[in-house]
């Protein structure tokens, strides 16, 4: 006999976050068609950012494209799987054709968490602190404020940070308050930073939703789940990245959101020790036009030079 065939497959990466990300979708999708969660499968797939996990790497260094995405975006174009769900600042600006974000959930917490288990606050931490992080923005940020600090390469998923971090290989890191929620681990933040000071990376905290371009019949199962601010805002925020692409080893910070009816989209960049840093903001009502707007004043700001310096 034949299993009856699913509603809909949904492919994921298999690390503690991407299985919440992934069962949240699962029952909102359910709940929204009316349908038992068990006619929605889950399935996991192993990508090239999980596997290297190397330490002396950045994410940029490694391949940067689609590290996290590759496995399942080929799932999805082969129609193995009919969604892919991700965490939209792991989604390559360019992305192979024939594939679409088509939704995106309401947006959790957008800012950075500061974790240590000496210290409250970056503030308090002695001169020469370790300071745990592989994302050069994350490690620009900081060094801006504290130049002294001295930056340790830091990877893996979230629990296998916050045990490094109890095993003493950093005195403090930085983690999105948005994962530390969906792993019910927001307790672990000894501080929450001012996104003014600790700008998001683009795209922070908004899980997307991938499907084939014109499917309609999965085009129309995302869409109730699609939250149209947080679309918006990610959208002028992976437009901004996109124009800054050519120099994927710039730090780079971006923060959109609605004030009334118009976008708003700030942007920074920043140079690798945060002492040079470079910010334009801008209003709109077309997330791509305001997105390309906000990039290219931070280009003509800083300079083709100050880009191509970092590019390798
Ligand atoms: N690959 C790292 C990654 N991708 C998405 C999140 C957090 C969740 C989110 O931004 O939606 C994280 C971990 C972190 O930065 O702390």
């Amino acid at each position: 006999m034949q299993s009856p065939s699913p509603f809909a497959r949904i492919g994921t990466r298999g690390s503690p976050l991407a299985l919440a990300q992934a069962k949240l979708v699962r029952s909102l999708l359910a709940k929204a068609h009316g349908l038992a969660e068990e006619t929605i499968e889950i399935e996991v797939f192993s990508t090239g950012g999980d596997r290297s996990q190397a330490e002396n790497t950045t994410l940029s260094a490694i391949g940067g494209k689609g590290v996290f995405t590759k496995e399942i975006d080929e799932a999805l174009l082969a129609g193995r799987i009919d969604i892919g769900v991700h965490s939209s600042k792991d989604v390559a600006t360019a992305m192979p054709p024939g594939m679409v974000l088509a939704a995106f959930l309401d947006r959790e917490d957008v800012r950075d968490a500061f974790i240590s288990v000496s210290v409250k606050g970056i503030d308090n931490l002695p001169e020469g602190a370790r300071f745990g992080t592989s994302s050069i923005r994350r490690a620009a940020q900081a060094l801006r404020l504290r130049p002294d600090l001295r930056i340790v390469p830091f990877r893996g998923n979230v629990h296998t940070r916050l045990q490094k971090l109890l095993d003493g290989v950093a005195d403090a890191t930085l983690l999105a308050l948005a994962g530390l929620n969906r792993l019910d681990e927001a307790h672990r933040a000894t501080a929450i930073l001012d996104p003014d000071d600790f700008m998001p990376a683009p795209a922070q905290g908004a899980i997307a939703l991938a499907i084939r371009t014109g499917d309609q019949r999965l085009a129309e199962i995302v869409a109730p789940l699609d939250h149209a601010p947080t679309h918006s805002a990610i959208a002028a925020e992976r437009a901004m990245l996109a124009v800054l692409d050519g120099s994927c080893r710039t730090p780079v910070g971006a923060l959109s959101g609605l004030s009334g009816t118009m976008l708003t989209l700030k942007g920074e960049i920043l140079s690798l020790d945060g002492q040079t840093s470079f910010r334009a903001e801008a209003q709109g009502s077309d997330p791509q036009v305001l997105g390309e707007t906000v990039g290219k004043d931070l280009i003509a700001q800083a300079g083709e030079d100050f880009l191509r310096r970092w590019s390798h």
